[in-house]
């Protein structure tokens, strides 16, 4: 009996969804950078942004913790929700939300302060810590998530601007942890780094995974092969095709799709 009931069980679990986006138009000025895009972006699951350079793949993701809203010029129409809150009503504070949609930018841009400091910021900022005890904590499991902390915890008073390009790179991800974020999201976050370096951030980004939904923008296929599940493909501001990392790769069903995989656009 006990057998029969396993086997009701799903072999796999299926990752709840975690963004939801409908009908997302964005526009600078009247330029349309993005054209009624929808998309579920799933729970501890890796998505691959890719598309050829300008197709709006950097703007979608700013839509979701509302990093475009920094941007005069730039309007953002549609419905993104987040654990089905829509993350542009008015109520929403965007400094918290930043706080619950991590980012880390294509060129590692730690603060001008010590590393402890790098990763303090954002929980003091916050108030996630009581005591000195609990700040230093948050900091070592922080630095540790950002797969760094063997390498500078004996220095961690010293400036984050020392470190070489692919460790300021994992203080920036062991920073945008610190506050317990809930997705991550990442634009390029490798292309400033060496093979050795870009391996290690790919190690990490894997086990982020475990904790957070990702969302990486990549111009490299084999990046987004190796890191994702999922794959969204991006074309002059469209989703044009979004599925299983490996059947996108493989078997795409939509001919702009195979033609910039296969390196024909791009
Ligand atoms: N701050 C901005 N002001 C005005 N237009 C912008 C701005 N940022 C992006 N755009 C325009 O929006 C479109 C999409 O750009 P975006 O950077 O999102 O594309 P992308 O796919 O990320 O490109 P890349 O791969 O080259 O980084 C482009 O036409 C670009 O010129």
């Amino acid at each position: 009996m006990m057998n029969d009931m396993s086997k009701i069980e799903p072999s796999t679990a299926v990752d709840a969804i975690k963004i939801q986006a409908k009908g997302v138009q964005v526009f600078y000025g009247d330029n349309q950078a993005i054209k009624d895009v929808s998309v579920d972006i799933l729970d501890k699951t890796v998505t691959a942004f890719i598309g050829p350079s300008g197709c709006g793949k950097s703007t979608f993701l700013r839509c979701l913790n509302r990093m475009n809203d920094t941007i005069d010029v730039c309007r953002v129409e549609g419905d993104i929700r987040i654990d089905n809150e829509d993350i542009y009503d008015k109520r929403i504070d965007p400094v918290q939300l930043r706080a619950k949609v991590g980012m880390v930018f294509q060129k590692p841009n730690p603060f001008p302060k010590s590393i402890y400091d790098n990763v303090a910021y954002g929980p003091r900022i916050h108030g996630l810590a009581r005591t000195k005890a609990d700040l230093d904590e948050i900091v070592e499991k922080s630095l540790r998530r950002g797969a760094i902390w063997d390498e500078v915890k004996d220095r961690l008073h010293e400036p984050g601007t020392g470190l070489s390009g692919g460790q300021q790179q994992r203080l920036c991800i062991a920073r945008a942890v610190a506050t317990e974020p809930e997705v991550l999201l990442m634009d390029e976050p490798c292309s400033a780094l060496d093979p050795i370096a870009t391996a290690q951030v790919e190690e990490l980004i894997d086990e982020l995974k475990l904790n957070f939904s990702v969302v990486i923008v990549t111009h490299s296929m084999q990046q987004a092969a190796r890191v994702s599940q999922k794959t969204a493909f991006f074309h002059l501001g469209s989703l044009v095709e979004y599925g299983d990392t490996g059947h996108i790769f493989t078997n795409p069903e939509d001919p702009r799709t195979e033609s910039y995989i296969t390196g024909r656009i791009g």
